[in-house]
């Protein structure tokens, strides 16, 4: 089997999803992860909103350093919404491994038609 080529960005949110597990539990004065955690599954899923919200306003009006800052304060907030729910990293990225190399415009087309 072909070894596959080392991988920073999965490292990167491998190593955020165990600080946020870390967190988890601690004091909400000291760790705005522990924070959040604490205030539950609404209250991250409506910060995941906004951060998306955000991140729409500086892909269509604001720069690329602008856009780059809300996209990782969106992947950040998505991450600990996974940890609320319970679902891992890994299964995240197995659907994406999952769908790969399967067009979104054949996998549309494949839908029954309702
Ligand atoms: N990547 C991040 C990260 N990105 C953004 N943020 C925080 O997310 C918050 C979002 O700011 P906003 O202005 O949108 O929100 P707010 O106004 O403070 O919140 P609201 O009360 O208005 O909802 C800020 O406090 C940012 O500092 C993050 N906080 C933590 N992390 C990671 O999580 C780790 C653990 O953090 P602690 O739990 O704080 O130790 C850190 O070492 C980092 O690796």
């Amino acid at each position: 089997m072909t070894a596959l080529p080392p991988n920073p960005a999965a490292d990167t949110l491998a190593r955020l999803e165990a600080t946020i597990a870390a967190r988890a539990g601690t004091d909400p004065d000291a760790s705005y992860v522990a924070r959040l955690l604490a205030k539950g599954v609404g209250k991250i899923a409506q910060k995941v909103g906004e951060e998306a919200t955000e991140t729409v306003i500086a892909a269509v009006s604001q720069d690329e350093a602008a856009l780059t800052g809300e996209a990782a304060d969106l992947l950040f907030h998505l991450m600990v919404l996974l940890r609320a729910r319970g679902v891992p990293l890994a299964a995240v990225l197995a659907e994406l491994d999952r769908r790969e190399g399967t067009s979104g415009i054949a996998e549309k087309a494949s839908r029954p038609r309702s």
